[in-house]
């Protein structure tokens, strides 16, 4: 069978990153997908903008939807301290299979959950069954239609609390404009937005920080 995007890059990390060392693991796959093919990773550029605000809000509980191939899982996991934990959401099984592995090589694998399944399932299920309380930084970057739907289903299960932290990638490049419109307009929220461009691209695209205000 012909090898796939996603396993090309994970035995480019395999071959060229250090083991155990998430940073060459960014670094690397940024390397293979600035140089050598394009695919979806939020990358270097919006990557610095996701340290930043993981920085400021330094989360304990978080949630991530679009493990894709584990590029964010790996890149949020590097910043987040020993009892912190990053659930992630993936719902397709040949992505989930690669970010297993590339989770892993990073050595973040104590600190990262993969759960694979559509979103609308797995959420109403994170309390009970996954043991989360309220989640303290959730990213969202699955699919665009999703950004609104899954935000709600936060909502309704009771996951936010007073100053949970919500960055979206992709708020102008596919956009969410469904998502944009109602969390701006929702009183609840303290909408920043964060211009940068799409990864490896000069195209224009932004992420969006909503802080939950209880
Ligand atoms: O579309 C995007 N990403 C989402 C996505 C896409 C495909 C498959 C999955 C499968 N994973 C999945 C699905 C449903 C799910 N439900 N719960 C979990 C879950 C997980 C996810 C995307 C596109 C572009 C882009 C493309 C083209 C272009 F020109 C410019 C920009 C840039 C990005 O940074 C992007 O993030
Ligand atoms: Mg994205």
């Amino acid at each position: 069978m012909a090898q796939s995007k996603e396993e090309r890059i994970l035995n480019f990390v395999l071959q060229n990153a250090i083991k155990g060392d998430p940073q060459s693991v960014v670094d690397t796959i940024d390397k293979y997908c600035s140089q050598k093919e394009w695919a979806m990773n939020v990358g270097d550029e919006k990557g610095l903008i996701l340290d930043k605000i993981l920085e400021e809000t330094k989360p304990s509980a978080l949630l991530e939807l679009g493990t894709y191939c584990g590029y964010s899982a790996v890149r949020i996991a590097r910043l987040l301290k020993p009892s912190a934990c990053l659930l992630t959401i993936e719902f397709n099984p040949d992505f989930a299979a690669i970010a297993k592995q590339m989770i892993e090589f990073a050595g973040v694998q104590d600190k990262v959950k993969i759960l694979e399944g559509p979103s609308e399932t797995i959420i109403p299920q994170l309390k009970k069954k996954h043991e989360v309380d309220t989640l303290d930084f959730v990213f969202l970057d699955h699919w665009k239609d999703r950004y609104l739907p899954d935000t709600i289903l936060l909502l309704e299960h009771g996951l936010l609390r007073k100053g949970s932290v919500i960055l979206a990638d992709n708020v102008v490049c596919p956009g969410a404009p469904d998502f944009i419109k109602y969390i701006r307009n929702n009183n609840s929220f303290e909408c920043t937005n964060y211009p940068s461009h799409v990864e490896y691209m000069k195209v224009k695209d932004a992420m969006e920080k909503a802080v939950f205000l209880g």
